[in-house]
Formats: structure tokens, sequence, C-alpha cells
């Protein structure tokens, strides 16, 4: 019986989990392998798919239609990434294909242009058929024959070419001259005693090249080690002594060269973390950790320390961080380790950066991986050790589909190569602390700072109070103000954040109390100073800012509310010799922006560091020793569940940039909420009093941890179509629920219209409800059927209810 193919097709509007059966044409029948992607004829067109199997009967009765071409000389996906789109799927409510999309590299998603190379393995006959002249060759399904196709596929998997991918976009290989020589030894021997008294540089090359390698080298590393000039090396090649020829170079993501590091000394705590951790990856155990230390303990020392035994092991390592263009400090520290042995991986980077770091992470050059979400899905092989750092940050959730955690993924993957996974953080998630105190991960606590330096002083300012006080600035209180100015007259550093979540400086009318709206989205519009503009933040909408009320005509309609800008502004009015850098947005839109403002900062070119929450994380300055937090409770009204966490965790974070060295810290926190007790908690930097406390709060209004959520969203640009649906799911849900659940909704969401939908939504909160999967595999599928416009989306444990 012949092999059939089961092949997940990419057609949007008709999406399944079962893949569909094609014939393989004879031809491809040995060479064709799970993982490859293929065109299939479908309806009355040909799409693209991947091959997830092979079956040998089908229930389907007609004649099978045949595969068209192969897509791939391998497959693009291992067989441990298959099993895990399958898994993503499952647990997401996500289809196959998407899944599979999610884990390509944007690289194969963008147009590549293959090339099939040969090596010295293939015999002459092999050569003279497929190699006609000699030289490398495109792969392209469309021109060629299906015969040829299948012949190169076999030499591919005997290893006999090798194939490079051409970025089409104009970023592709980069190149350098690089020096080879085909002259003999004993040649560029009398050369040299040609030469040798009246030009001593062109000796020294000609002795350089004698001990040149086969393959090039790159023309400035010869420059260097030969000690001439490129002139010099331009006219050995009018001799004839040398060839320059183009060399293929990976670009550095990283500008600026880092300088290497060694260990530190690692004191009693940070060495129990280190020895429980490697233990784990000497015996290969899937055992997960988190790693609770407070900020400024040392948690990157831990990691990197960790990493370097997973290396010795001939392992290779996995580090996720929050966002990697927020973090170059991290990345640098990193880089600074283990140097070439890093790859980075982030969307910040151009086309032809993440091919060639996809490339490096593939060839097993890189063994030590960085990157921010999609990274956990990094197609590295023996893994030994997954890191995690600021696991309790929401960037980690993808949302859109597949509504995936990175944590998740990671602590799959790290069962499936037998490899601890390490959560850190100085603020864990509700979740994972709760799952450590269950047993399930390995707790390990570095409660002191490095060096035993004591946490920075935290006061509360009651702006309530202030206010009433002075008539002054409403953004900086009296006792912040004096703070700076101290701080500008010792010649330290001060950080300041304006949070900026749920928070928005709006035009409204101060006489007729009109708000100026998004016409698209049913939220206000955000002021812009530079340009001069009204902005949606969510679909990008922009309109000239308004001089008269639309709705009144008053001329007293005014911008309410705080912007970087405007603080900037202000600040700069009440300090006038203070020198301020502003990062936001705005600032840092410029690639790589980010990272010069940093430095910038860290060589003391600034005094202050004015930012929105992009400050908070990671960041360490031996000379700051003052943090300010302009307005805490901004996030605190929020309709999430999570509200409280993540003000205590910005709070936490934010207050851990001061006093990092020698010189003590000092934190001042503004707000209208000074008694909430994630304010109060804050304070006190007491993350475990804080965990107690929210817990108890989410155990009485039941909420994860303690349920388990899903939050299904219907959207339309017809309001009614939207609410709707919204009841029809409500009603199929409740077949399969017990009546321990508990349903909220359908309601609108918080924000019930953005770009023009509208947005209507149920969440479930339940224990156990063993029937409800079925339950949601059905809506998933059913959603193909919808109304047209009408989008469902299932949400797995989301990130809030808004
Ligand atoms: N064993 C050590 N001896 C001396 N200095 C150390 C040691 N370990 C870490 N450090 C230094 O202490 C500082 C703080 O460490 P690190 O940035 O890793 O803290 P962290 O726990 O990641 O903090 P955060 O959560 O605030 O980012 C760094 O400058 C680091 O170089
Ligand atoms: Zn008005
Ligand atoms: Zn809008």
């Amino acid at each position: 019986m012949a092999q059939i193919a089961q092949v997940l097709v990419d057609v949007p509007t008709m999406q399944t989990n079962d893949p569909y059966s094609y014939a393989i044409p004879d031809q491809l029948a040995d060479q064709l392998q799970p993982g490859m992607r293929v065109t299939v004829p479908f309806g009355h067109r040909v799409v693209s798919g991947v091959v997830v199997g092979f079956t040998t009967s089908t229930q389907y009765e007609g004649q099978l239609k045949s595969i068209r071409a192969v897509l791939d000389l391998a497959p693009v996906l291992n067989p441990e990434l298959q099993q895990l789109a399958d898994w993503l799927a499952q647990t997401t409510y996500a289809f196959r294909i998407t899944c599979i999309q999610t884990m390509l590299p944007n690289l194969l998603k963008a147009s590549v242009e293959r090339q099939i190379v040969p090596t010295n393995e293939l015999t002459a006959t092999e050569r003279a058929v497929y190699f006609p002249d000699g030289a490398a060759r495109d792969f392209d399904t469309s021109k060629l024959d299906t015969d040829t196709v299948a012949g190169l596929l076999k030499l591919r998997r005997a290893g006999k070419v090798t194939v490079t991918y051409q970025v089409k976009d104009k970023a592709s290989v980069k190149t350098t001259p690089g020096i080879t020589t085909s002259l003999a030894p004993q040649q560029l021997e009398d050369l040299k005693q040609s030469v040798a008294t009246r030009a001593p540089k062109q000796a020294a090359l000609l002795t350089y090249l004698q001990a040149l390698p086969d393959h090039p080298v790159p023309q400035a590393k010869v420059a260097h080690a030969a000690g001439v000039s490129s002139a010099v090396i331009r006219g050995a090649e009018t001799k004839g002594w040398l060839k320059r020829t183009p060399l293929e170079v990976y670009r550095d993501p990283f500008q600026q060269p880092v300088k290497p590091t060694t260990p530190l000394r690692l004191n009693a705590e940070q060495q129990a973390a280190v020895d429980a951790i490697t233990t784990a990856v000497t015996q290969r155990q899937a055992k997960n950790f988190l790693v609770e230390g407070v900020t400024g303990s040392g948690k990157t020392e831990v990691y990197l320390q960790s990493i370097a035994v997973a290396l010795q092991q001939g392992r290779s390592a996995l580090m996720l961080v929050p966002e990697i263009a927020l973090t170059p400090q991290m990345t640098n520290r990193v880089k600074a380790r283990f140097g070439q042995r890093v790859a980075v991986l982030h969307s910040g980077l151009s086309k032809g950066e993440q091919y060639d770091e996809w490339r490096r992470i593939d060839r097993g050059e890189a063994t030590v991986v960085v990157g921010a979400r999609s990274a956990v899905f990094a197609p590295i092989q023996h893994l030994g050790l997954i890191i995690m750092d600021e696991e309790h940050e929401s960037s980690y959730k993808q949302d859109e589909n597949p509504r995936y955690h990175a944590r998740d993924v990671a602590l799959w993957r790290g069962k499936y190569h037998d490899c601890p996974v390490v959560l850190g953080s100085a603020t864990p998630s509700l979740e994972t602390r709760a799952r450590a105190a269950k047993g399930l991960y390995t707790r390990l606590v570095l409660a002191h700072r490095i060096n035993d330096r004591p946490l920075p002083t935290v006061h509360i300012i009651d702006m309530r109070a202030e206010l009433k006080q002075h008539q002054g600035d409403d953004d900086f209180s009296a006792p912040l103000l004096t703070a700076i100015q101290d701080r500008l007259d010792r010649h330290e550093q001060v950080v300041l954040m304006l949070n900026r979540r749920g928070f928005s400086s709006f035009m409204m009318c101060r006489d007729c109390g009109f708000v100026l709206k998004c016409p698209n989205c049913d939220i206000s519009l955000t002021y812009h100073v530079n340009p001069r503009v009204m902005k949606c933040h969510y679909c990008g909408h922009e309109e000239a800012v308004p001089t008269v009320c639309p709705n009144c005509r008053s001329r007293k309609i005014r911008y309410y509310g705080t912007g970087t800008q405007k603080v900037e502004t202000a600040l700069q009015k009440l300090l006038p010799t203070a020198r301020i850098l502003r990062m936001d947005v705005d600032s840092t839109r410029r690639k790589g922006a980010h990272e010069k403002l940093l430095n910038q900062f860290g060589q003391h070119d600034a005094d202050i560091l004015l930012g929105t929450q992009m400050i908070a994380k990671g960041l360490d300055f031996p000379n700051v020793t003052l943090v300010g937090v302009l307005n805490a409770d901004t996030a605190l009204g929020l309709p999430d569940f999570r509200a409280s966490e993540r003000t205590f965790q910005l709070l936490t974070q934010v207050s851990g940039r001061a006093g990092r060295a020698e010189k003590p810290g000092e934190v001042y926190i503004q707000t209208f909420n000074p008694d909430h007790y994630a304010i109060q908690l804050a304070r006190t930097q007491d993350y475990e009093r804080f965990f107690v406390t929210e817990m108890h709060m989410r155990h009485q209004g039941n909420y994860p941890p303690y349920y388990y959520a899903i939050q299904l969203t219907a959207s339309h640009e017809d309001e009614s179509v939207a609410a709707k649906a919204m009841y029809q799911i409500l009603a199929a849900v409740k077949q399969g629920l017990s009546d321990q659940a508990i349903i909220l909704g359908p309601t609108p969401k918080a924000i019930a219209r953005v770009k023009r939908k509208y947005y209507y939504q149920v969440v479930i909160k339940y224990k156990h409800e063993p029937h409800l999967k079925a339950v949601l595999d059905q809506i998933r599928q059913g959603s193909q059927r919808a109304p047209r416009g009408l989008a469902v989306a299932i949400d797995a444990e989301p990130m809030n209810f808004m």
C-alpha cells in the first residue's frame, strides 16, 4: 500500500486541526519528511501546507490528489517542535497551522532564495547530473521537475549538498573581503627572500600568507596580524600573491563591543542557588526552580554561572528576557560572559540579522540563545538549561493567536529535554509563587542585596494633602523636589517614573465636560506635544489639537493629565541646571535609541532619567541614589484583577533601581491612595507579605490562581452581532459546565470599541470541568461558520479580564 501524506493546509477560511490526505508522487516517496512544507491542490487553488505525518489508509473515498511540490530540502520543524505545535494547539485552542507559523522564524516567512551548494562528497556522476556547470544552483521548485527535486532531496539527506538561504530584501548576506593565496609555501618563501630587505612590510605579509589556512581569512584580520596596511594588501593582490574574495560575515546586532567578564565570587545565597540548579543540569533532571531574589541580589550572576555549567556539559542554554530592546544591559552581560557563543533573537533585529542569528543556532554555532517571548521556539538542540528572567512580566503572554504563555512552553521544553527551568524575579507572579508553595517549583531565595547593601528607604507621599498645601506644580511634591535638588548638588543620579498604564493626557472642555475621543475606538485621544497632535493609542488615528470645543464652541478646552514631555518641560523649569533624559515610546522609536539613552545616562551625561514603565526593569546604575514615582496609582483603578499585583511589582522593581552600589538609595512614591496595601507593602519591599495578602484577596474574589479562567471574546463592527454571538456561545458553554463554574457576562469589554469593532466577552472561572475542553474545541471549529466579520477569541488564563 502506497504511503499517503497528511498535510495541514494553510487556508485561513477553512482552518481545521485535522490534516488532509494527499498522494505522494513516486519520485518523492522516500524523500518527504514530516515538518517539510509543500504545495498542494485545494479546491481550485494551490495552497501551501506542512506535512505532519504519513498513513496508509484514508477515510477519503475518491481519488486522492497529489502533492504538487516540496518547498523545503529539510524539515523546517524538527520532531520536538512538531510535537510542541500539537500541544500548543491543544492548550491554547488555536489551530495547528497557526501554531506552526508562530514557531517558524520570520526568515522562512519572508521571501528567501535557497541555493544548493555541492560538496566534495558528491560522486562524479552526481556532479555531472545535478551540477553540470559546477556551481551552486537555485532551489526553486516551481522551475525544477519532480525528478530533479527528488534527487536533490536525496543528496541533501545524504549530506552531499548543503543549503544556503538568501533573504531577498536588501539585508541579504553581508560580505567583507577575504584573503586566500594560490601560491605554494615555497613560492612564498622565494618571494620573501627577494623582497626581504627593501620591503619589510611585504615580507611580513608573505610570512603571514605562508601560514594561511585553506579557507579565506578576513582582510582586516590579515592586516592586523601581519601588521600591514590595506594598501600593502592591495599591492600584493596586483602582484598575484593573494586573491581577495567576498567572504560571508554575520551581522553583529550588538553595536558596542562588549568587554569580556569572568565569573564573580558568589555569596552563600547565590552559591546555594547555583548548586541546586547545576545539580539538576548535570543530572539531567527536568526540575523547575523559582529564584526569588530581591532587587540587586545578583540573580544575573546565578543565571550566568548556571549557564556556564550547562555549556561545560556540552549542552546549550536558552535565556528568556521580557523585551530585549528594553534590556540591553542584560543582553550585554550575557554576551560579555559567553562572547561569540551567544545568539540574540528579537523582533527589533533586521531580517538579515534575524537570519544570521537563526542560522547560527541552527548550525549549532550559538549555544546560548537570549531572546524575548518567541525565542522560546528557537530550534536549539541539546538544551541543558532554560532561564526565564522577570518571569512575572506580562509580555511573555502573546495576546493574539496562539495565545500562549512562554513560561508554559519553557516548562514543556524542559520536560522534553530533561533539563531544568529556572524562573527568576524579585516579584514573582502570584501563580508561580503559589506553585512553588505547592512544591511544584523548588524555591531558591536571595533575601539580601549583594554585599548586604540595604534596600532603599521608601517614602510614601500623600498627594491629596500635597495639593491642598501648595498651589505649585501638581506633578512634583515638595519633598521629592528637595530630594532631587539634593542629588544634583551631590552629583548623584535620579530615576523618575511616570506610570502611563491606564493613564493618558486627554482634552477636556472645562465648560461642558466634553472629552475628545477617537472616532474608531471607545477611548479618549492622547495629547502629544511634539509633533503637536491628538493620537489614539489603540488604532493610531491622529487629528489636530482642537482650539474650540466641538460640542459647545467654548475656548476652554484644555488637556488634562500628564505626559512625559509635559513633565520634562515642567521639571526643566523647576530645575534649570538639571540635565534630563526622557525615555518613552517617542524618544525610543529609532532602532538602538533605547540603548544609546541608557549609555548616556550610564556615563553620567545626564542627571535625571525620566521615563515610563520601560525604565523600571533591570537597570543597574551604581550612581542612582534616588527614585521618584510621580503617579503610583493610575493603574489601581483599572477593572483588572491583577491591578494590585501589577502596581506592587512595578513599584518594587522601580524602587530597586536605587542604591545598588556603595551609596544608599531613597525612593519617593507619590500617590492618591497612600493606604492601599499594594502601595504600603511596596514601601517595605515585602514581597512575601504581599503574596499572602493578595492570595487572600484572590481567594475572596474567586480569582486565579484559586480558579482557572477562560476568556471568550466576540467582536464585530455591528454591536448587536457581537453581543448575539456571545450569548449563543455562552449557551453552548453552559451545557458543558457544572454548576460549580462561575460565569461573568456577557458584557461589553472595558474598552468596548477598538478599531471600529465592538467587543463582548464572557469570563469563565472554574476548578474542575472535564467537558469544557471539548466544548471550547467545538467553539473554535464553529467559529469558521460564523457570520462574516465576526471574530471569536478563546484566551486560556488571560492576563486580565478587561
Ligand atoms: N557575587 C557577587 N559579588 C560582587 N558583585 C556581584 C555579585 N553578584 C552580583 N554582583 C553585582 O551586583 C549587582 C546587582 O546584580 P544583578 O543586577 O544581577 O541583580 P538582580 O538580582 O538581577 O537585580 P534586579 O532584579 O534588580 O535586576 C550587579 O552590578 C552585579 O554585577
Ligand atoms: Zn465644551
Ligand atoms: Zn482609535
